[in-house]
């Protein structure tokens, strides 16, 4: 069938949390002399940020590994050695006892009290007192409730167990009238639908906190308050992207298909269960949209009656798009007056408007009519506002469409409206006039806010997706002379726009969950553009990559009277229901003075 390929790792969270993430065995080589070397949780003096030292070179052979920085893991692995603290981390250290499973027995059942709760969505509870400080990591379950769980898998200061009971809920969290779909805490894509959706966006927000506490290495005085989450305006039904998947038969499956073309019992079509690496049977994911679940019902049919023809595991593909046949170069009547108004005044922008925190739905997106494509090389046409985007169904595009005008927006407004604190003849960028959108996939920033600038430059390693920007570039009247997109690495960008006026560029960046890299870094230090606007996926890789680039762009603009300021810091909830937050964070040119005034009016300490 069309939609059908290999199983492949996907590049965004939702993906990545149903279809990758494994089921976290205890480790086969657990070696008895626990690594006494690296003391956790030491407090940088300077930043008051908590940073494990890593293991290197030779160290690196030993059997226990520390996981990679960044991971969900390594953000559990912080969220319970802050839980425990770094003295009892110390002296579990100190004793070699920082690996070893404190319960003596590989599957204990344990009573619990949920003291706090993971920044990946986990509850985190303290072990009963007479097995000393060690954390157990429990999806499910909320800070106030006493639970039942069964650990399966031992770590460095945390075990990691499955919920057995919630035997005292808290009842003024949990509201199971509020979830929507039957699998709920089966599948592991959800961890939230038992909260009110302000609690969700709470949560997020703490999220976004946390991450620059323990990954960005910043002192407290530049990190700013960080602003409450904007909500997506639907809170179900919003996923414009479903993969779920399917193993092939094993070879007693094969023999078990029935001639009848009736579905086999063992057949199991869906989403990862939750710490587990086997697919559940999930008829329906009530966060994807309508149209995308009507079409699954009639694919997983379609796969029951082929499936003795499957060699491999298939990860399926349903993606939504608007029917509209669309001609190429033919705007609609919306987009005809946009582009006049653009032609008069190409930096348009008008002063702000207070941002909703859950913006309301734009009932217009229910007038189209939708369609669901399987195929990975088929076509989606998706609108953005006036703007209509022509993308590839297996590339890369935003899968929340309901918040995409808030967050493309809020982009804006953030490069042209400093906040009261920053007057506009502070910042050394008083009228941005060109935009460069690294890591731009399909153009979503360049496009939307292409008429509030005279030119702008993208870049995408992705060739696929910059045939698809210029295509819709096209599509909506932007010029070639005035948006440009090129294939390759984003740092290569900065070799093209070596003609923009550097004060009054704006770059946005927004990369894959990894984050940006140094090269990248250096090379936007180097550039000096006057507004940065960082959109991520991964708060902790973000929080990573803006600590390190405020401390290299401070010493490299030493003696230059200006320096970058971390100006504001916000989640936006791309993926109600789920842990996962998307986080923007602005940075901006300011003279050292300003800098510094603004440093003492707006940072969260
Ligand atoms: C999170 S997506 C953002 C895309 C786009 N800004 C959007 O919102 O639709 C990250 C994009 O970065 C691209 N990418 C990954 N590594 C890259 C690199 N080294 N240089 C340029 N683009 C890269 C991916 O192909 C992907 O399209």
């Amino acid at each position: 069938m069309d939609s059908a390929r290999q199983r492949t790792p996907e590049d965004h969270p939702l993906e990545e949390h149903v279809s990758k993430k494994p089921r976290l065995e205890e480790p086969n080589n657990v070696e008895e002399s626990a690594v006494k070397s690296s003391l956790v949780g030491t407090s940088d003096a300077t930043s008051g940020a908590k940073q494990p030292k890593r293991r290197k070179g030779k160290e690196r052979k030993k059997k226990h590994q520390l996981p990679e920085e960044c991971t969900a893991e390594d953000v559990v692995y912080r969220d319970a050695l802050n839980l425990i603290g770094e003295e009892a981390a110390k002296r579990l250290e100190d004793e070699g006892k920082d690996w070893t499973n404190p319960f003596g027995e590989s599957k204990v059942e344990l009573e619990l009290e949920v003291v706090a709760v993971s920044s990946e969505g986990s509850a985190l509870s303290l072990a009963p007192s007479e097995y000393g400080p060690w954390v157990i990591v429990t999806p499910h379950a909320l800070p106030g409730e006493k639970i039942k769980a069964r650990v399966f898998r031992n770590t460095r200061f945390h075990s990691y167990a499955d919920l057995l009971e919630v035997i005292t809920p808290n009842d003024k969290l949990r509201d199971v009238s509020r979830v929507k779909c039957k699998y709920f805490t089966k599948c592991s894509g959800c961890q939230y639908q038992m909260l009110s959706y302000e609690t969700q966006l709470d949560w997020k927000k703490n999220v976004v906190v946390k991450a620059y506490q323990n990954y960005s290495n910043l002192p407290g005085t530049d990190i700013p308050t960080v602003l409450p989450t904007i909500g997506s305006p639907l809170q179900y039904s919003y996923r414009t992207k479903l993969t779920p998947h399917f193993d092939a038969p094993t070879k007693n499956q094969a023999k078990n298909i029935p001639d009848d073309g009736s579905r086999p019992e063992w057949l199991r079509i869906g989403f990862n269960g939750t710490n587990s690496r086997s697919v559940m049977d999930i008829e329906e994911c009530p966060i994807g949209t309508k149209v995308l679940n009507e079409k699954y019902a009639e694919t997983r049919e379609e796969v029951a009656r082929k499936i003795g023809t499957y060699k491999r595991g298939v990860s399926l593909l349903l993606r939504e798009s608007l029917e509209i046949p669309l001609e190429p170069n033919e705007p609609s009547d919306s987009m005809a007056i946009d582009s006049a108004a653009e032609a008069t005044s190409p930096t348009r922008e008008s002063s702000p408007t207070p941002v909703p925190i859950i913006p309301e739905y734009d009932l217009s997106h229910d007038l189209e009519k939708k369609l669901c494509i399987t195929d990975h090389k088929g076509t989606i046409r998706e609108r953005v506002g006036d703007m209509l985007f022509q993308y590839t169904a297996g590339s890369f595009f935003q899968n929340n469409n309901s918040i995409l005008v808030p967050l493309t927006s809020y982009v804006r407004k953030s490069i042209f409206h400093p906040p009261p604190s920053i007057s506009p003849t502070s910042s050394l960028s008083e009228k941005p006039t060109h935009l460069v959108d690294a890591y731009c996939g399909a153009g979503l920033f360049a496009l939307t806010l292409s008429p509030y600038f005279k030119k702008i430059s993208g870049i995408e390693l992705s060739e696929d997706s910059i045939k698809s920007a210029k295509r819709s570039a096209s599509l909506n009247n932007v010029s070639p002379q005035k948006c440009e997109f090129t294939s390759g690495d984003a740092a290569n960008i900065f070799a093209q726009v070596q003609d923009f006026p550097r004060q009054n560029t704006a770059v946005i960046i927004d990369p894959p969950r990894r984050g940006s890299d140094e090269k990248f870094l250096d090379q936007l230090i180097k550039f000096t553009p006057g507004v940065i606007v960082y959109v991520s996926c991964n708060v902790h890789t973000q929080a990573r990559d803006v600590g390190m680039f405020l401390r290299k762009a401070r010493e490299s603009l030493i003696g230059e009277g200006k320096e970058y300021v971390l100006e504001t810091l916000r989640g936006f909830d791309l993926f109600p229901q789920t842990a996962h937050v998307e986080s923007v964070a602005v940075l901006r040119l300011l003279t050292n003075q300003k800098a510094e005034e603004f440093r003492a009016t707006a940072s969260s300490q």
